[in-house]
């Protein structure tokens, strides 16, 4: 049985064949219509304090390339914002386009951005990352949107890393890493409950999207486009439009931390 992917044959059209839950309540990404979600005065702050003894390594899994943290302390964490308790930083990645113009998975108003960054968490609550996933306070993921500009001096050591993990299956050691400084200046957020947008597609993640974009520049993401879903050997193809369109809001609203 082939796998889910992005292509024609086998992308997010086609998800809902192995993962009847891609047509559920609570699907992500969504389109964030900042004129329809309401002002929650009741929201705390976003605490994220993350330590970058905890980056381990850098890997190419076919679908994305991500960052993997040590997660066995409450070394990186997040609290405060939408959720209850501590939820632990397990990993992040990213969703691209094949060109500047699309790429991000949330848009805002249709807006589309040119990649999305997403900060994975667990919540300490359940005893490892593969419990919470399939629970429905298990994740909390923090999206960040890339917008088209100058050089994204903080990401060049992300990217620099890239060549390295050229085909799926490949890592590399990625130590000392701080996310922090992939952050906007503001923590202004939208948020909303939602799913993992890659199947399995469970309905787990507190969804933290982050209002203020950072930059990426078009060079740089010319060098996200150069990895390849497949591994070395086989016929290459190029790491792109790694992203699932919006899904229907259904029953949902989003809540806004600022006015
Ligand atoms: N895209 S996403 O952030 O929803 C996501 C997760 F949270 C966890 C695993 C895979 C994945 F893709
Ligand atoms: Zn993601």
């Amino acid at each position: 049985s082939h796998s889910w992917g992005y292509g024609p044959s086998n992308g997010p059209d086609k998800w809902v064949e192995g993962f009847p839950i891609a047509d559920g309540p609570r699907q992500s990404p969504i389109d964030i219509v900042p004129g329809q979600a309401d002002f929650d005065s009741a929201l705390q702050a976003l605490s994220l304090k993350y330590d970058a003894a905890t980056s381990k390594s850098i890997i190419n899994n076919g679908h994305t390339f991500q960052v993997d943290f040590g997660d066995d302390s409450d070394s990186s964490t997040l609290t405060g914002g939408p959720i209850s308790g501590t939820y632990r930083l397990r990993q992040f990645h990213f969703h691209w386009g094949g060109a500047d113009d699309r790429g991000s998975e949330h848009t805002i108003a249709g807006t589309k951005y040119a990649a999305e960054l997403h900060l994975v968490h667990w919540n300490t609550k359940y005893p490892s990352f593969g419990d919470a996933v399939s629970q429905p306070d298990g994740l909390a993921v923090v999206g960040v949107f890339l917008q088209i500009g100058d050089d994204n001096s903080q990401l060049q050591t992300v990217v620099d890393a890239l060549d390295a993990i050229k085909g799926k299956g490949q890592q590399t050691t990625f130590e000392n890493f701080d996310p922090t400084v992939l952050l906007p200046g503001s923590l202004d957020y939208w948020t909303y409950l939602g799913s993992l947008t890659t199947p399995p597609l469970l309905e787990s993640v507190t969804w933290i999207v982050l209002k203020e974009p950072i930059s990426v520049s078009s060079g740089q993401m010319t060098k996200f486009r150069s990895l390849l879903f497949t591994p070395e050997g086989d016929e290459p193809s190029c790491m792109m439009d790694n992203y699932r369109p919006p899904q229907p809001l259904k029953d949902r609203k989003v809540r806004a931390s600022f006015q």
